[in-house]
């Protein structure tokens, strides 16, 4: 995959620890030597009292440890702090429990747990898939497991079913920062809302996104980007994309300009470390985070968890406030889904002023759905997609020339020129395939169930407390499961699936005057956002995003990866890197004369 003409980079799959320690990780370093002495303390079910003391003092100190060393990137990659996995002696126990299920348990070994910490979750995801197949069973605790699904046919047979299979577990992680938001609600709520919402990203209201909102953001990247053009030093193209997209989502849904570019938000941390809490109390051996709220304070990661979602939650709130203001004060006029206001398009103001009951809170919640589902997920394409094109040069060449054909002298695109960019389309897509944000796709059974082939899934009992896939009052059959994990990563990279699957080929997905992939013209194979009634709302909106964000950049910029960086995978509900994407920036003009002074280039894998 890599070519001989690029400098040494390497993407890291394996979490493995044999790659250099960077910051992050070695601060992770006392959580793994903690976790076997936990292992070692907790050798019988019972929890003995001063085993978890002390395990809670080894976390307080390494979450303390997270605080002071964020290697001084724009986004502190760890988010709140670390958790613990549930360790080996768990998942022996389950596996020596299993009844005669015929569904193949994954071999989770304790090194396999301990290697999670801190990494990308799904990369072991992947390697127990290649062992055991499409459809297996991780278990997370004495008597309770994940099924973990890697097979179209039964990611569709879940995905659509919204009835049976509801969201869950991850409903009940993300509550503490979506609350009642239409992204994580179930049954009427989301119906309702989901109905609200929907229509606010109507065509009209796309077409003056691209005009007013995408391109203008775009083009201020450009000027940005100019000075380092002119430097020649390397710069964070993740952290850049970043801030793009929070200004887009900002004005986007709320008319407000963050104006990230031009000066650090505190949101886009906040919105960050929000999510890798959610990631990070799914495999949490102890659930500080359920603790009655004051008493759960008292731990240094809760504590910039909940810091963190008050910034996101007040920012929400005061955009509201200004914005019901405005249109209190006007009369009141008809407002349909066609109405759209030229000077105010945003969803924010189409939800006000279409008059509908909702409380302040509801509101404020389904907003705050829309920026926090929004604004990472485009910023990871976007970083993605350009690795990718800088790593294969023949095809960012391809997307070059289409750019320049149909944009001949003009800066952005219109809403008419995107259908005109197919390939650049097709690149955001394929890398959507390889890096799926997120990758892993949460339902919980709500009635027993059998799978396509075969594969039996019950509904989960009476849960202990909220951290359901952990505690459970009555004992199950282990080799039998409730949750479901879909793992998008999976079915994408999947040789059973795909050609080449680790190739970025973004003609595989046919002729580029086809329809562009999706999950129902690929049968499931192809679900990057997700699919059934729960598929992403703004999944138009991200790809003209994202192809417009593109195009305007490499219209202006040849793009080179900075020499001798590793770059490594890690999970915020998005796949992030953890150190950055640092690339050198030339205007195209210029950049025959700069690639020939690149440095000597090093092939990597
Ligand atoms: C490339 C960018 C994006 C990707 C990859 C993406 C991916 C996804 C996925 C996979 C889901 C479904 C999760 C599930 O089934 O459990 C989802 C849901 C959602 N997305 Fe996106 N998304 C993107 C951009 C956006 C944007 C720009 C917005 C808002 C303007 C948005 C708003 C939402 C909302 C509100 C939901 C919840 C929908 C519901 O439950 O009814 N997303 N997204």
């Amino acid at each position: 995959m890599a070519s001989a003409a690029q400098p040494r980079t390497t993407v890291t799959r394996e979490c493995s620890s044999n790659h250099q320690a960077s910051p992050a990780r070695r601060s992770t370093s006392l959580l793994r030597t903690a976790v076997p002495s936990i292992q070692n303390s907790f050798s019988c079910v019972s929890l003995r009292r001063t085993s978890v003391r002390r395990y809670l003092r080894l976390r307080a100190r390494s979450e303390e440890d997270t605080d002071a060393d964020n290697g001084g990137k724009s986004i502190d990659v760890e988010g709140a702090g670390r958790s613990a996995m549930a360790p080996g002696w768990m998942t022996s126990l389950q596996r020596n429990w299993g009844g005669d299920g015929d569904v193949p348990v994954a071999d989770a070994r304790p090194e396999d747990i301990q290697d999670l910490l801190g990494g990308a979750l799904f990369l072991p995801l992947f390697k127990w898939m290649q062992e055991e197949g499409g459809v297996y069973l991780l278990p997370t605790g004495p008597i309770s497991s994940f099924m973990v699904i890697s097979d179209p046919a039964c990611a569709k047979h879940i995905l659509r079913d919204y009835k049976n299979y509801g969201k869950g577990l991850v409903s009940e992680l993300s509550e503490f920062l979506f609350g009642d938001g239409f992204a994580v609600a179930e049954g009427e709520l989301w119906r309702m809302r989901r109905r609200a919402v929907g229509p606010s990203l109507h065509k009209a209201y796309l077409e003056q996104m691209v005009s007013k909102v995408f391109s203008k953001c775009a083009l201020q990247l450009n000027e940005k980007l100019d000075s380092a053009a002119t430097s020649g030093e390397a710069v964070d193209m993740e952290a850049n994309f970043s801030q793009l997209t929070l200004d887009i989502i900002g004005l986007s849904v709320f008319n407000y300009d963050f104006g990230s570019m031009k000066k650090d938000s505190p949101v886009i941390q906040a919105v960050y470390t929000s999510l890798k809490e959610v990631e990070t109390r799914a495999t949490d051996l102890l659930p500080t985070w359920a603790i009655p709220l004051p008493f759960r304070l008292i731990f240094p990661r809760q504590r910039k968890a909940y810091e963190a979602v008050k910034i996101i939650r007040d920012t929400t709130e005061e955009l509201i406030n200004k914005c019901k203001a405005m249109v209190e004060a006007e009369a009141d006029d008809m407002f349909t889904e066609e109405y759209l206001n030229e000077a105010d398009p945003s969803v924010l103001r189409f939800l006000l002023a279409s008059r509908e009951e909702v409380s302040s809170t509801q509101l404020r919640d389904d907003l705050l759905s829309m920026l926090v589902a929004g604004h990472e997920t485009t910023g990871s394409v976007l970083t993605w997609t350009l690795y990718l094109l800088a790593k294969n040069p023949e095809k960012m060449a391809l997307a070059q020339q289409e750019v320049d054909r149909v944009l001949e002298g003009r800066d952005s695109p219109s809403y008419e020129d995107v259908k005109d960019l197919p390939y650049c389309m097709r690149c955001i897509n394929e890398s959507m395939r390889l890096y799926p944000h997120p990758p892993v796709l949460l339902r919980r059974a709500l009635v027993p169930d059998e799978l396509p082939g075969g594969f039996e899934l019950i509904r989960l009992p009476v849960l202990l407390i909220s951290c359901p896939h952990r505690a459970q009052l009555s004992p199950l059959p282990a080799k039998a499961a409730g949750h479901t994990q879909s793992l998008v990563y999976n079915i994408h990279r999947s040789p059973k699936v795909w050609d080449d699957p680790d190739e970025f080929i973004p003609e595989r997905f046919g002729p580029l005057d086809g329809p562009v992939p999706n999950e129902q013209n690929t049968d499931f194979r192809y679900i990057p956002f997700s699919g059934g009634p729960r598929k992403c709302v703004g999944d138009q909106f991200a790809l003209y995003e994202a192809v417009v964000a593109l195009s305007v950049l490499i219209k202006q910029y040849d793009l080179k990866l900075k020499a001798n960086q590793e770059i490594t995978m890690t999970t915020g509900a998005t796949i992030h890197t953890q150190n950055g994407l640092y690339m050198h920036v030339h205007r195209r003009n210029q950049s025959a004369a700069a690639s020939q002074s690149e440095e000597p280039v090093t092939v990597a894998s």
